[in-house]
């Protein structure tokens, strides 16, 4: 979009300030919030320090600061400017590492640049925050010259009285030479990896793969050898080595029943890993008889954080035990992937009848009835969706079973709500064990192996999500779960069939952003502040007198905690 009239800029300004006056109510002294964790390498960054320290010489003792922020406002950088500048600028914070966002901060030319997606030049008393209006401000965005991609603002800020014409034009030239760097860089870094790419074909005569951060190149070997599937799980596997200097042998167990070796070798250009190159150098054919090492390595549903690698052992254990268990958690946990998992882990292939009690109602006394007789294992979804007579009559079935002969043959566990123990069941002592499956949003540190294996399990193989997508994912409160992270998944696999997908082209659910990973304390106090929102539809004094906290305190949280209810 380009903003060309004084009158589209005026309206353009007016609907900034209306924005501003939502985030930030009477508020003229809003402060920017800091940002801990900063991104200290990255395309932008490597681009922009040489631009920048070579317009910040040509401009240098000039009273302008060179300023380059992320895609949120958050100021990566600071060149240029004179001491007095300086100065004023730390007084607003202005500074690396605080967030020029214009929910923030209110109109400014980093913030309302990336809002109405232009470049734009913010002159005094036109910023809305009383402090910034002894400022001019000119933001101008930078894209990705390839893969069109938001990446940051590149802002000049001067006192408003050294205000010139050329700011904007200048902050524009500076976006522009910074798009320039980043496609030298690219087109060095994949001149580099297709050297490399070319050169293991020629020696090795056996299949290779390339993978760069925006390239992908697989010979006919490795085509014909592998099918999609392989080559996915032999990409995945080369992921863990990505943007290491060393090479490196790895070992792949593929969907086709054969381990791969895979040796890595990197692509090294100007000191810096431009991407890697992968030759299959042999494989076997792993054997289809039981397993006879003890513990068998765990699926790879099981290998994600700690706080779910320990839930997995706690199911798989009364699994083996053949001890009856409830599984309970918040909707879409993977509550039936996670015992579907952990019993096949255990019994290598004994069938699991799964019976849905929320689709079934009453007809699931037959089935579990007629499926016991067999002496299968059983895993009754939903059970809390039964009425209290027919959990009456499931523990009456199910309590024989239990003291009789076939107890040691079958394994039954039920899904349930949080807290939805069944006293029938308490009473007969039928399931020992409760183990409680853990929301997503405490355990963010999962949703990139999550999600690249959601994507594949639903076909999406030839999507990868970037490191900025999956940061974005890894901030979201996740109401649903990984059942809602699965739908989120589907939902941009319909606009997007293949390629890297950036933030902005995540579906619009994934917006509301915290900029950091929250503690699990400040993970509970967004969860109350949320369903305190939730309840009162919005009202933030009704939530601020809900949770006993002043209405300042419930604003300064919802920008905190990027909450957009
Ligand atoms: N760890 C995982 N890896 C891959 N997919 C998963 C994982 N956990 C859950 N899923 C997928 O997420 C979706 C929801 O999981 P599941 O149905 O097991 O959740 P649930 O807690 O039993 O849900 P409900 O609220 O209906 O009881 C399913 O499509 C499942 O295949």
């Amino acid at each position: 979009m380009r903003i060309e009239s004084t009158n589209e800029i005026r309206n353009w300004l007016r609907i900034s300030w209306r924005r501003s006056r939502e985030a930030l109510g009477d508020n003229d002294s809003p402060t920017a919030a800091f940002v801990e964790e900063r991104v200290t390498d990255s395309v932008l960054l490597r681009a922009a320090r040489p631009v920048l320290a070579a317009m910040s010489a040509e401009i240098e003792n000039e009273p302008v600061s060179l300023i380059l922020t992320d895609n949120e406002g958050a100021v990566l950088s600071r060149d240029g400017g004179d001491s007095g500048l300086l100065k004023a600028l730390d007084r607003v914070h202005l500074a690396p590492g605080f967030v020029y966002a214009e929910s923030a901060v209110g109109t400014n030319g980093i913030g309302t640049a990336l809002e109405v997606g232009a470049p734009i030049l913010i002159d005094g008393s036109e910023h809305y925050a009383g402090p910034l209006q002894s400022f001019s401000c000119a933001g101008a965005l930078i894209t990705h010259p390839t893969s069109g991609a938001l990446l940051g603002v590149i802002d000049l800020t001067t006192e408003a009285r050294h205000a010139n014409s050329l700011l904007l034009p200048f902050a524009k030239l500076a976006a522009h030479r910074i798009r320039e760097r980043i496609l030298d860089d690219a087109s060095e870094r994949e001149r580099a990896l297709l050297h490399s790419y070319h050169a293991a074909c020629r020696r090795s005569g056996r299949p290779v793969i390339a993978i760069g951060e925006d390239v992908l190149m697989v010979n006919a070997l490795a085509q014909e050898q592998f099918d999609s599937r392989d080559q996915a799980v032999i990409i995945e596997r080369t992921r863990d080595t990505s943007g290491r200097a060393q090479p490196a042998t790895l070992l792949a167990d593929l969907p086709s029943g054969v381990t791969a070796r895979l040796s890595y070798e990197p692509a090294i250009v100007n000191d810096r890993v431009a991407g890697g190159v992968i030759r299959i150098k042999e494989t076997v054919r792993r054997s289809r008889g039981p397993r006879i090492a003890k513990d068998p390595d765990p699926p790879s549903i099981a290998r994600m954080s700690a706080l779910w690698r320990h839930t997995f052992r706690d199911v798989a254990e009364s699994c083996r035990r053949r001890e009856w268990l409830v599984l309970d958690g918040e909707p879409g946990t993977g509550k039936a992937a996670l015992a579907r998992a952990a019993h096949e882990h255990v019994t290598r292939g004994r069938a699991l009848v799964v019976l849905d009690a929320a689709r079934l109602g009453g007809k699931v006394l037959a089935q579990a009835d007629a499926e016991l007789e067999g002496g299968s294992d059983l895993l009754i979804r939903h059970a809390d969706s039964l009425s209290d007579a027919d959990l009456d009559a499931l523990a009456h079935l199910l309590q024989p079973v239990r003291e009789g002969s076939h107890a040691a043959e079958s394994w039954i566990a039920l899904t349930v709500r949080p807290g939805d123990v069944c006293s029938a069941f308490a009473s007969f002592r039928l399931f020992p064990k409760t183990v409680t499956v853990p929301p997503l949003r405490h355990r963010a540190e999962d949703i990139p192996q999550l999600s690249r294996d959601l994507l594949r399990s639903i076909g999406a193989d030839d999507v990868v999500l970037s490191a900025a997508s999956l940061n974005q994912l890894a901030r979201l409160r996740w109401p649903g779960n990984t059942a809602q992270l699965r739908s989120v998944l589907e939902e941009l696999h319909r606009h997007h069939r293949r390629g890297l997908i950036e933030p902005h082209q995540l579906p619009p659910e994934c917006k509301a952003t915290t900029r950091r990973t929250l503690s699990k304390i400040e993970t509970l106090e967004r969860d109350a502040i949320v369903d305190a929102l939730t309840l009162h539809e919005g009202d933030k004094a009704g939530a601020a007198t809900a949770l006993g906290i002043s209405r300042a305190t419930v604003y300064r949280k919802i920008r905190e905690f990027g909450i957009r209810i």
